[in-house]
C-alpha cells in the first residue's frame, strides 16, 4: 500500500488533523481488510507517523510486515523539482529521523529516493551514501537496501563500490512504460535486483490516459475471458513480468479488489499480446525523469545520465 501519492490524502478532508486519522485508518483497514503486509513511505512524503500508528493499531507482528521508506536524496517538494536533500549528512542520519517518526525500531527496506547527488546540491557523493546505507544494514536498523529511480550508469556506479549490493530498485513502470530508461528492468533482472513498480495501473486511470489507450480492446476482451477486473488483469501482468507492483487507492473495498490478482494466471499468448500492444503507447506519469530532460538538461550534467 503506498503513501506516496495525492490521492492517498488529497480526497480526505482538508483539516490534516482529521487527514492523517483517514490516511491511518486506510492503512489499517489495508493490512486487516484487505490482506497488504507492504507499507510503503518516504521521507518526503511526511506519512511516517501514519504508517507507524497503522503498525501499532492494527495488532499484528511487526514480523508479518515489510516497510519501506526512502531517503531524500534530493526533491523539493513545494517546488516540485530536484532540490537539497532534507538530511544533508545523508541517509545514516535520516534514517534515525524516519524511525522516530514511525516509531520503529528497524526497517525492512530503505532506498535512496533519487539519484540526484550533485556538487551543487548534495554534501556527499552517491558513493558516500551508498557506504552509509550499507552501515544501517551492519548494524541492523534496515534489513535490505535499494534505490529508485536509477537508471543503468547510477546502478552501475552502486554496484562498483558496493559491499551489499542493491536489492530493489523503485521504478515507474507499468505496460505503457516498460522501461522508465533504457534497458532498466533487463539490467536489474541480470544483476539480481528485484524490480518494484510504482503508478503499475496507469493504463487504465482516465485521467493519465486521458484520450483512452490501444490497450483499452484488448483489456476488455481479456477481463471478459478471465473474469477479472481491470486492475486485477493488469497488476497481474506486472507480476508475471517478474516486478512486484507497488500501487494504492483511497478506497478499502478497491484494495481488496486489487488482491484478486493472486487468484488467476495470464497465459503465455494473452500475456505476449499484452506487452506488444503496450510496447506502442509511453507515458510516464512521474516524469521526475523526463520533465528534468527539458527543465534541467541544459545546466546540470550530473542528471544527464538519467535521462538516456
Ligand atoms: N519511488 C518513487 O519515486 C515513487 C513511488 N511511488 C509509490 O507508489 C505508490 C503507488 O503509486 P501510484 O502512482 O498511485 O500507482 P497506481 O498506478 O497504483 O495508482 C493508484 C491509483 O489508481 C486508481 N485506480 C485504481 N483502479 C482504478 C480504476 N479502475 N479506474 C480509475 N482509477 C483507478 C486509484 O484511485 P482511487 O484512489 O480512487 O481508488 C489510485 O489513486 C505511491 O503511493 C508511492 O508509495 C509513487 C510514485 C513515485
Ligand atoms: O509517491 C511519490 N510522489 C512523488 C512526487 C514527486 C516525486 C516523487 C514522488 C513519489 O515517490
Amino acid at each position: 500500500m503506498g503513501t506516496g501519492t495525492s490521492h492517498a490524502r488529497k480526497k480526505f478532508t482538508t483539516k490534516e488533523k482529521d487527514a492523517n486519522e483517514e490516511l491511518t485508518q486506510l492503512l489499517v483497514d489495508s493490512v486487516t481488510y484487505a490482506g497488504f503486509t507492504h507499507l510503503d513511505t518516504a521521507e518526503i512524503y511526511t506519512t511516517e507517523p501514519e504508517v507507524g500508528n497503522a503498525v501499532k493499531r492494527c495488532d499484528v507482528d511487526r514480523s508479518k510486515l515489510w516497510i519501506t521508506s526512502k531517503y531524500n536524496s534530493g526533491w523539493d517538494v513545494p517546488g516540485g523539482k530536484p532540490g537539497k536533500p532534507t538530511v544533508p549528512s545523508g541517509p545514516y542520519e535520516a534514517l534515525q529521523k524516519s524511525l522516530e517518526k514511525l516509531s520503529l525500531s528497524y526497517l525492512d527496506l530503505y532506498l535512496i529516493h533519487f539519484p540526484f547527488f550533485s556538487p551543487e546540491n548534495a554534501e556527499i557523493t552517491l558513493e558516500e551514501a551508498w557506504k552509509q546505507m550499507e552501515r544501517l544494514v551492519e548494524e541492523g536498523k534496515v534489513r535490505n537496501i535499494g534505490v529508485s529511480n536509477f537508471n543503468v550508469s547510477k546502478l552501475e556506479e552502486v554496484l562498483k563500490i558496493a559491499k551489499i549490493k542493491p536489492q530493489v530498485n523503485q521504478i515507474e513502470y507499468n505496460l505503457y512504460l516498460q522501461n522508465q530508461t533504457p534497458g532498466i528492468v533487463k539490467f536489474c533482472k541480470e544483476k539480481d535486483i528485484l524490480v518494484e513498480a510504482y503508478s503499475p495501473l496507469t493504463p487504465i486511470i482516465p485521467s493519465k490516459i486521458k484520450e483512452g489507450g490501444p490497450l483499452d480492446p484488448l483489456i476488455d476482451e481479456l477481463t471478459a475471458k478471465y473474469r477479472v477486473t481491470k486492475s486485477q488483469l493488469i497488476l497481474r501482468w506486472v507480476y508475471q513480468s517478474g516486478v512486484v507492483a507497488v500501487t494504492t487507492s483511497s478506497s478499502k473495498e478497491r484494495l481488496k479488489e486489487y488482491t484478486g490478482m493472486t487468484s488467476f494466471e495470464i497465459e503465455e499468448d494473452d500475456f505476449n499480446k499484452l506487452s506488444e500492444v503496450g510496447s506502442t503507447f509511453n507515458f510516464a506519469g512521474f516524469s521526475v525523469i523526463k520533465n528534468l530532460e527539458l527543465k534541467f538538461l541544459t545546466h546540470m550534467d550530473s542528471f544527464l545520465p538519467i535521462m538516456k
